[in-house]
């Protein structure tokens, strides 16, 4: 196997044959719906909440609301569905969260998304959770994760999932490769293409987007959809809490698995950084989708099916030129 990243890759350009941009289509069909662009902010409580789900669901952007407030679920899905919104949740594996499903079930709220959110995807309680799901919310499109492996993939899809989430320590505040020497922290791109590779369903690339052309080449690595924790993080709708240094103004984003999170000192594998506040979540939606659209246009194409089959080279670290930034 080849091993690389997003900064070791370039795309290889093919003739145009758009005359503007704008031509360029860059929605994605996901599940029961199509989305603007294939990426999705990080299920984390410094990246979402109920008002910027609210508002990605009415704008055509795919979202997925965080556990962390698990007695909060069953209202935001009857909430989303009183709007005439799609409802996307997290669920864990711990014993409780199999009751809640059977909860959903008896209260009729079945939300048109459920991602299974575990650090160690490829297990067996993961495959158990996907059956319960796929019993009690048969129409539900089922999202499990994360793994790192054509296996897990395989596994977690025989199982009944719809699509599956790959990544494991990649993220910018995850520390799990340094705490447990595992991961794909490094060469998040090449273990995609080879769990891609693996898949017969949609495939989520999750961390280590540092850039918007790392959309097009996780596309072209295989990818459905993209899960973006760290650009989306400091924004003025994103529910970090904004903190002053010198002047400046900051917002917190931490790992799920970080003792912010968790409020606990065991089996931290995440950290906390403070990233500027950058303006308005939408904007840099529509920066992305424009990127996205450009790409397309290099890649020769008018949709995303143009970025799938495009040449590319491997330079370590080409992406800035010998440059540092
Ligand atoms: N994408 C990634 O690389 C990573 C993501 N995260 C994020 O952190 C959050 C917390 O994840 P997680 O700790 O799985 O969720 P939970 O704290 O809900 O734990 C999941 C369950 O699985 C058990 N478990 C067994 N082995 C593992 C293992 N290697 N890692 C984690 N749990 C294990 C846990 O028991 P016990 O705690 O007793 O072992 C627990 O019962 C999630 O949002 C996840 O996405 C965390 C790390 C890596
Ligand atoms: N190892 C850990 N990974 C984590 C943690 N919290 C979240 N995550 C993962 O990171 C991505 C976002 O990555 P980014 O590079 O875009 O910032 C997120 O979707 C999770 O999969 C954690 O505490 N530890």
């Amino acid at each position: 196997m080849q091993i690389f990243d997003y900064e070791d890759i370039q795309l290889i350009p093919n003739k145009c044959v758009v005359r503007s941009r704008k031509e360029v289509d860059t929605s994605i069909k996901f599940g029961p719906r199509t989305f603007k662009i294939p990426v999705v902010p990080a299920n984390m409580q410094t990246i979402i909440d109920e008002p910027l789900a609210i508002w990605l669901a009415e704008h055509d952007y795919f979202y997925v609301m965080h556990r962390f407030t698990p007695e909060t679920r069953a209202d935001f899905v009857a909430d989303m569905h009183k709007r005439g919104l799609f409802a996307s949740i997290s669920v864990g594996v711990k014993p409780g969260e199999f009751g809640f499903i059977q909860q959903l079930e008896e209260q009729k709220l079945v939300p048109e998304y459920i991602t299974i959110d575990i650090a160690h995807g490829h297990s067996q309680v993961v495959i158990d959770m996907i059956h319960h799901i796929k019993l009690h919310l048969p129409d539900t499109f089922v999202i499990a994760g994360n793994v790192g492996t054509p296996e897990g993939v395989r596994e977690l899809e025989n199982a009944g999932a719809d699509a599956t989430k790959v990544g494991i320590g990649p993220g910018k505040v995850c520390i799990t490769k340094l705490k447990t020497g595992f991961g794909t922290g490094g060469w998040q791109l090449a273990a995609l293409r080879w769990c891609a590779k693996a898949a017969s369903k949609p495939v989520i690339a999750d961390g280590g987007i540092r850039n918007n052309g790392d959309i097009a080449k996780s596309v072209r690595f295989g990818a459905s959809m993209c899960m973006i924790g760290s650009l989306f993080a400091g924004h003025v709708e994103t529910p970090g809490k904004k903190v002053e240094v010198d002047g400046e103004l900051f917002q917190e984003y931490y790992g799920s698995a970080s003792q912010y999170q968790k409020n606990s000192h065991h089996n931290v594998e995440g950290k906390k950084i403070l990233l500027p506040v950058k303006g308005k979540i939408a904007d840099t939606l529509t920066e992305m989708q424009e990127d996205l659209q450009s790409s397309v246009s290099y890649a020769g194409g008018r949709d995303l099916s143009a970025l799938r089959k495009v040449d590319y080279v491997i330079v370590k670290n080409s992406i800035f030129n010998g440059d540092q930034y």
